[in-house]
């Protein structure tokens, strides 16, 4: 089963893309790592707890008239996510600080509930299922995927008017604290193609309307489909000791490109 791990920046246009993959001619099953990570924190998990033990009740949604004390599974109040979010969110030491910590809380969890998630697909007999993670590269999950896309945008302006415009409680601040907290959109196309071609790492460009979004999406697939068809997936579901010796190869490869990656980092680092 090919692992197609879908990323990008916030509001580059993730979720309008793993839609266009959900539906027909593709019809890929998606796992989504936010949808996964609010389940992660539901009022009475590990993950909640953990998170109400660091950060306090102030990142609770507050006792009202209809929101009672213990909330309205007795399990706790839900989490009241723009409040945490300003927490976390940005880029001085304590929102850093914040970040790793709500990372360390929740991504373990996350990587759980993904990895049987894919085994439920690899047993359903899907040949491809696509891994919706925002944050797949700082997670190091690419590693694991034959390939990935990163949905991008070349300017930096389009991407904050979308932002915008979807979520308008946001102040012009938490926008720009939001941007900030995730890598640079261009650099993470970058770092996809440094996977090499056949396609091992397909960057959609999504700069202008819907319709050349799915053109691109479409472009990006046939691309995928070549290098990897689906007779070879069939294969690979048949045999599994064979899925099992590519499924390593390839997870070597992109051990590989990351090194590289990591070295031509700190060569561009040391030029400043
Ligand atoms: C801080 C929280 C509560 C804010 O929730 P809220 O509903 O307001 O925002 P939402 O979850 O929709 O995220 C908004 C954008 O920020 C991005 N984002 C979320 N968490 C992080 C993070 N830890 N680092 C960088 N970007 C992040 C999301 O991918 C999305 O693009 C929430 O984002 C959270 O729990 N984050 C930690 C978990 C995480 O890393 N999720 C990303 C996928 S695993
Ligand atoms: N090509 C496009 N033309 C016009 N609007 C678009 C296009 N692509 C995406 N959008 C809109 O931009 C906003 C952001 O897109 P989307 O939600 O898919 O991004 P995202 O990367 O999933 O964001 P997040 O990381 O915050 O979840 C949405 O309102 C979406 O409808």
């Amino acid at each position: 089963m090919l692992l197609i791990g879908l990323t990008g920046s916030i509001a580059t246009g993730k979720s309008t893309v793993s839609s266009l993959l959900s539906s027909p001619p593709y019809s890929l099953p998606i796992i989504d790592a936010d949808v996964l990570a609010r389940e992660v924190v539901e009022p009475g998990t590990k993950g909640y707890r953990a998170i109400v033990a660091h950060f306090g009740p102030s990142v609770l949604v507050p006792a009202s008239d209809t929101m009672p004390e213990a909330g309205p599974t007795g399990k706790g109040r839900p989490l009241n996510r723009p409040a945490l979010g300003r927490q976390v969110f940005g880029d001085e030491p304590t929102a850093r600080k914040n970040r790793a910590v709500l990372n360390g809380i929740v991504h373990p969890a996350v990587r759980r509930a993904m990895f049987f998630a894919a085994a439920r697909a690899y047993f359903a007999g899907h040949r491809a299922v696509v891994l919706d993670v925002p944050l797949l590269f700082e997670g190091r999950l690419d590693r694991f995927c034959g390939t990935v896309m990163v949905v991008a945008v070349r300017d930096p302006k389009v991407q904050m008017q979308r932002l915008r415009a979807r979520d308008e409680h946001l102040t012009e601040e938490d926008a720009e604290n939001r941007v900030k907290s995730q890598g640079d959109v261009r650099v993470k196309a970058a770092r996809c193609q440094a996977r090499g071609g056949r396609g091992r790492g397909v960057v959609v460009w999504n700069d202008h309307g819907r319709e050349e979004l799915a053109m691109e999406v479409q472009r990006a697939m046939s691309e995928i489909e070549a290098a990897s068809p689906s007779w070879w997936s069939l294969a690979l579901l048949l045999c599994p000791p064979a899925a099992v010796v590519i499924g390593t190869w390839n997870f070597w490869q992109n051990v590989r490109t990351n090194r590289y990656w990591a070295k031509r980092e700190e060569r561009e680092r040391a030029k400043l």
